[in-house]
């Protein structure tokens, strides 16, 4: 229930026509109570005296009710349906923007599936409960205690029998109360495991098809929801159980109520109008007891909800803003280019270890990238050069040592200030469900955050990614939808799109982690050239797989088993380095 509460500054500024609403609920159940009451009246009243007239006007009352009741319903729901979904797309947000700020650490330890159910299924359920359980959860409670308040003036005993029964209904409650919870818990995250296998397959569907192996996918899939069909089952079987107690309640106190009035105008200490109206009275709080078990249900799934809501949102981003940021960020304004610091991308003693590593992957690496120089890392498979590219724009942070741009510690720019300066291009090119051009203007991040770059700023940056043809010849040219509901590209036509997201910003520095890997070596050529003359001013660091890369690189850095061994020019550690060689695959 704590989790639950931690949603009330969200509630706070409209807790008032929350109340309002919640009144309305209360105010349209609880004037029902007035029927019984009414009917009570003209057994003993108007019908014993054969008295029509007065018959006729408590009928009117009886209807006046209905309309009241209705109305109240009307309003309470229009009230509500709105501030409850505004409260859903505010969590749901929070939750997308939090998600934005996590470490890559946090993305590579959580199933995507966890996140995108607690995104959807959960929030659904928060907002159902805040909509409808919570208000009946209120007001069941005190509408069972007006019924009693009213029972009472009816006729005490009444009251005391109803207490008396309750008590074994109200054992049986806490009793599903523990288990359900733990039920709920274990269907909530299978259900994110449903959505990750899905995910999954959908992803890395042609590699099932390919392999013929759609068949084991769907074995995996069958037992995930088998687990999560015995996980919903445990449910149901809890709540047949505490519905079928709750329900027995009304029906039995029904019973009892008739056969004590029965006795009670027989021996004289109760009237017949005060049985029927106390038996009436019964039959309408019957539907709230009833109603209790669902929403007792319903109140146990939203707190799960909300706990696996909480448990996203309370992972704290380790890569944050500095707290001087704000300085370092004037700082980087003035940065001119007399500046000798300008420019320059430096690795000074660097040591990196995943935190679940037993040893650091770059074991004390010192690189000084000159502005306007290009270096290409090369390097055996697993060596460290990706954590390098990563620790420029701060995907992950140094654990000793540190990385410097412009002259200044990384960790000591805002993040967007840092991410302004330079062009990032993975060797998976990840394109977004936008145009062509959107998804390369959005590598024109400024410090604001918003994107500056016009059409012919794009065809540009397509043009030095040797793009510009492939995406004229697109059916929409620039205006092509590509990404996972768009066009479908090539290998190498996506990696040339994001290498223009790259450079589209003309960033001082640029970090290239193997980007033209699916591209043929005459395109990957005429690519470096353009990006050598067009962003002479861009000082680039460069994973290179290929000789033809390497090449044109103005250094080389030699990486194998997290550390530098040698740096020099492409033709000069042919001669000298006997590792380079055999990454480049020359035969002596
Ligand atoms: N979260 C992690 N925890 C522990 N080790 C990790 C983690 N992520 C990656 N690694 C390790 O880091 C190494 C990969 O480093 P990296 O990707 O920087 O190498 P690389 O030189 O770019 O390799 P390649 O040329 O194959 O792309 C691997 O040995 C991998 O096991």
């Amino acid at each position: 229930m704590r989790d639950l509460l931690r949603f009330w500054p969200d509630i706070r500024p409209r807790a008032w026509r929350y109340a309002v609403s919640i009144l309305l609920a209360l105010f349209s159940t609880g004037i029902g109570f007035l029927i019984p009451v009414l009917t009570g009246r003209a057994v003993d009243g108007p019908i014993a005296d054969h008295d029509y007239r007065r018959l006729v006007l408590i009928a009117l009352l009886v209807v006046a009710v209905g309309f009241a009741e209705s109305l109240a319903q009307l309003i309470r729901r229009m009230i509500t349906a709105g501030m409850t979904a505004d409260w859903e797309v505010l969590w749901r947000r929070r939750l997308f923007s939090h998600l934005q700020r996590l470490d890559i650490t946090h993305h590579d330890e959580w199933d995507s599936g966890q996140m995108l159910s607690r995104a959807t299924n959960d929030l659904t359920q928060l907002r159902r409960f805040t909509a409808f359980g919570l208000p009946f959860l209120v007001i069941t409670p005190c509408l069972v205690v007006l019924g009693g308040v009213i029972l009472s003036f009816i006729q005490p005993v009444f009251v005391v029998l109803l207490v008396l029964m309750s008590l074994p209904t109200m054992a049986g409650v806490a009793w599903f109360n523990s288990r359900y919870k733990i039920a709920a818990r274990a269907a909530q995250d299978t259900m994110g495991e449903v959505s990750t296998s899905v995910e999954e397959s959908v992803q890395g569907i042609r590699v099932l098809l390919a392999f013929g192996r759609s068949p084991w996918a769907a074995q995996r899939f069958r037992l995930i929801v088998e687990r999560l069909r015995g996980h919903e089952l445990e449910k149901v079987r809890l709540d047949a159980w505490l519905f079928g107690a709750i329900m027995l309640l009304p029906q039995l106190a029904l019973v009892a109520f008739a056969a004590v009035g029965a006795w009670g105008v027989v021996t004289g200490w109760a009237t017949l109008g005060q049985t029927v109206a106390a038996i009436t009275l019964m039959m309408y709080l019957r539907m709230p007891i009833e109603m209790f078990g669902f929403l007792l249900a319903d109140a146990l799934m939203a707190a799960t909800a909300a706990t696996r809501y909480w448990e996203l949102m309370d992972l704290e981003p380790r890569i944050t803003d500095p707290k001087a940021a704000e300085a370092a960020a004037v700082t980087s304004a003035a940065a001119s280019s007399s500046d000798p610091a300008t420019g320059v991308l430096e690795f000074d003693r660097v040591v990196f270890q995943h935190e679940d590593a037993e040893t650091p992957l770059l074991a004390g690496v010192d690189l000084r990238i000159a502005p306007g120089e290009t270096l290409a890392l090369v390097g055996t498979t697993g060596t460290g050069k990706t954590a390098m590219t990563a620790l420029v724009p701060r995907l992950f942070d140094v654990t000793e040592g540190a990385v410097r741009v412009d002259g200044h510690d990384v960790r000591d720019l805002a993040l967007a200030d840092l991410r302004s300066r330079m062009g990032v291009a993975f060797e998976e090119p990840i394109l977004f469900s936008a145009s062509v051009k959107e998804n390369v203007a959005m590598g024109t991040q400024s410090v604001d955050g918003g994107t500056a770059i016009d059409e012919n700023g794009v065809w540009e940056a397509l043009e030095i990614a040797q793009a510009a043809d492939f995406v004229r010849a697109l059916p929409d040219g620039l205006d092509t939808e590509v990404g996972e509901q768009g066009l479908s590209l090539s290998g190498g036509q996506r990696q040339r799109i994001a290498l223009a997201r790259a450079v589209a910003g003309r960033p001082r520095f640029l970090v290239l982690d193997d980007p033209l890997s699916a591209v043929d070596v005459d395109t990957e050529d005429r690519v470096q050239n353009r990006l050598r003359t067009v962003l002479a001013e861009t000082t680039a660091l460069i994973v290179a797989h290929r000789p033809s890369t390497a090449a044109l690189a103005d250094r080389v850095a030699v990486m194998d088993d997290g550390r530098i061994l040698a740096v020099g020019g492409h033709e000069e550690l042919l001669g000298t380095s006997a590792v380079y060689r055999t990454l480049m695959g020359v035969k002596v």
